[in-house]
């Protein structure tokens, strides 16, 4: 049996990797999503046309994924394609965002993602692919966004790393690393501090960003960056040195208040 998990398909980015997959891959048996709001989870599964499996999670807690490991080692699939989405962020700065928010975006957007990832690999062959969700964030420390960045640095460091490893066995990794993209993120993002407003006037649209994923793991492609203005940020991100970029969205984090 060949399948695809995708984690956080309850939501935007998640969701859509699901409905685009089904319509793209027709070799695909079955479905596993995973995401912690059951009734939004059933709602992307009414929407597949292949056969489809929910798996509710929260992924604050570390017995997760339990059930989803015991069917993969019950079922023994093949698993075509693993999409890490599940993430959030919390806009603010660190010491003003509590406690728990701030280690739970490591649990959720680093530990989480490992933690599947290594699962998932004993049941994986030649020509399967991983998909993780980073993020253009990745690309430079942001003051106002210091976890979340270092999370997606994670993500980012891990995969082309990961990337590496399993080459040799025909298992590609790609990152996806989208500037802001217009999904439910930014409602749950500004519980402690607003967002930059020029992140609004950028906000890609989902369809796009995640068709563009899909393409650029088909491809076997190490980084899918979606649009101009993401790509030429990567490059600025490389040359100009990170503490000027600090210090100028340090300066703007203050001038929103
Ligand atoms: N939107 C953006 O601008 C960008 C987003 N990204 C990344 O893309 C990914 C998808 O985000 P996006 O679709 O935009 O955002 P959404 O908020 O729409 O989706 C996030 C998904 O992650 C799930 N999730 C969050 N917390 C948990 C948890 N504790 N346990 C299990 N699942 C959880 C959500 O489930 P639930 O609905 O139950 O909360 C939801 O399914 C994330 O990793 C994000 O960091 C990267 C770059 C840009
Ligand atoms: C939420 C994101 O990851 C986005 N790239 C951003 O920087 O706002």
């Amino acid at each position: 049996m060949r399948i695809v998990i995708i984690t956080g398909a309850s939501s935007g980015m998640g969701r859509e990797f699901a409905l685009q997959l089904d319509k793209k891959l027709h070799s695909i048996d079955e479905y596993w999503l995973v995401g912690r709001n059951e009734e939004e989870l059933a709602k992307t599964k009414k929407k597949m046309h292949t056969k489809t499996r929910n798996f509710i999670a929260d992924f604050n807690s570390r017995k997760a994924l339990f059930p989803l490991v015991q069917e993969l080692n019950n079922i023994q699939p093949e698993v075509k394609m693993l999409v890490n989405c599940a993430g959030f962020g919390m806009v603010g700065y660190f010491d003003r965002i509590s406690y728990n928010d701030n280690l739970s975006m490591i649990d959720v957007n680093c530990r989480a993602l490992t933690s599947l990832t290594h699962d998932c690999i004993p049941f994986m062959a030649v020509n399967s692919r991983i998909i993780n969700l980073a993020s253009a964030g990745a690309f430079n420390p942001q003051p106002g966004f210091a976890v979340y960045c270092a999370t997606k640095s994670y993500v980012l460091s891990f995969s082309r790393a990961l990337r590496g490893e399993l080459k040799d066995l025909g298992i590609y990794v790609t990152a996806v690393c989208p500037g802001p993209v217009n999904t439910p993120f930014f409602n749950k993002a500004e519980r402690y501090g607003n967002v930059y407003a020029f992140k609004k006037l950028f906000m890609a649209d989902q369809k796009a960003v995640v068709s563009k994923a899909i393409d650029d793991s088909i491809r076997c492609k190490e980084i899918s960056v979606y649009g101009r203005t993401m790509r030429a940020y990567r490059v600025l991100a490389k040359v100009v040195p990170h503490r000027f970029i600090i210090e100028l969205l340090n300066l703007m984090h203050k001038l929103k208040k």
